[in-house]
């Protein structure tokens, strides 16, 4: 790295003044957490219960359309500017195509609803993939074992476009298929669907970090094979640059880097290349990995969660998605 100066050589120079009192750390801090950086993702499922604990993630619930509605109340009340829905939905109901992502009267329909009807202040995003409705647990169409693409658009593009009908602010696909950025555009331009947002994981790696999710979701038992031929391979840095400006040519409003902990390089390459709004996701795994930690009283909680978030602000990130949003959001003095 080249500075615009020259530091004076010691003891001119002694970095420890700017750090010697909290008043002046605060001062001098380059990057700042909010709640409002935070972006609470959560699973909801079509079971009789109202929360179900998700044994690998220590604090997540499955929760009912009603429960979500309750947590988006707290998401507003903690200054939390959106929440994300991720479905499990009967297992009994999946098949090839994943019809239950198209349902007008679907889960994800019930809980935008409820929780629009309990918070209409906050966002509410949504993620469009079929892996969560598929008895293959793939994101796309399968045909012939091979996860096709074109004929994955179609139903991306409904499922995105039932979202939006059903109110959601915010479209988020996470399949990675090529193409499926324009496919929803064009899907909510052509119904009037103007201001939609699309925040795509554009840069979305084929990652063991999932593993909790899936767990969560219940795609886990249902995945045959892997994803590694549409999510990307984590070797990969330049390929995720042609990625984000595929997405955002195609008219994608927000772009996501997903997993993050493990991949704060390319939140920064994204974000100095595009100047545009750039999120990350601190996974499941991640999450799954600290509360491990926590749990064994090796890591402590308060300081690891805010360390964490803090990092992907630094990085360049506009926001982060985060199991630990309400957690973090208390901290901060909401
Ligand atoms: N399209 C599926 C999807 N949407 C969000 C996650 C992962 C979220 C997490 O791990 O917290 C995944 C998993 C996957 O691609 O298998
Ligand atoms: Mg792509």
């Amino acid at each position: 790295m080249t500075l615009p100066f020259m530091p004076g050589p010691f003891p001119m120079a002694r970095p420890r003044r700017l750090r010697s009192q909290p008043w002046v750390r605060r001062l001098v801090a380059e990057t700042t957490l909010t709640p409002s950086d935070l972006i609470w993702p959560l699973i909801v499922h079509d079971g009789a219960e109202d929360r179900v604990p998700v044994p690998s993630m220590p604090g997540v619930f499955r929760l009912s359309p009603k429960a979500a509605a309750e947590a988006a109340k707290e998401a507003r009340d903690l200054g939390i500017p959106m929440v994300a829905l991720f479905p499990n939905v009967d297992a009994a109901t999946k098949d090839a195509i994943g019809t239950g992502a198209t349902d007008p009267d679907g889960l994800i329909p019930d809980c935008i609803k409820a929780i629009k009807d309990a918070a209409p202040e906050i966002g509410v995003m949504c993620d469009v993939a079929l892996d969560c409705y598929t008895d293959h647990g793939h994101d796309g169409i399968v045909e012939d074992g091979r996860i096709v693409n074109d004929a994955s658009l179609d139903r991306l593009a409904e499922q995105a476009f039932i979202q939006a009908h059903a109110g959601a602010d915010v479209v988020a696909p996470s399949d990675m298929m090529d193409g499926r950025v324009q496919a929803i555009r064009e899907a909510l331009e052509a119904n009037g669907f103007h201001d939609t947002l699309i925040l795509s994981y554009a840069a979305k790696f084929a990652s063991a970090f999932y593993g909790p999710y899936r767990d969560a979701v219940g795609s886990t038992k249902m995945l045959t094979g892997d994803k590694k031929t549409y999510q990307m391979d984590y070797a990969n840095s330049d390929e995720a640059l042609k990625e984000v400006a595929m997405d955002i040519s195609e008219g994608a409003d927000m772009v996501m880097v997903k997993p993050g902990m493990p991949y704060l390089d390319i939140v920064q390459r994204v974000s100095e290349t595009f100047k545009l709004p750039t999120f990350a996701y601190q996974v499941s795994g991640e999450y799954a990995m600290m509360q491990a930690s926590i749990a064994n009283g090796w890591l402590d909680q308060d300081r690891a969660i805010l360390e964490t978030l803090h990092g992907f602000k630094r990085a360049g990130c506009s926001g982060v998605l985060s199991y630990f949003a309400p957690q973090a959001a208390r901290l901060l003095g909401a």
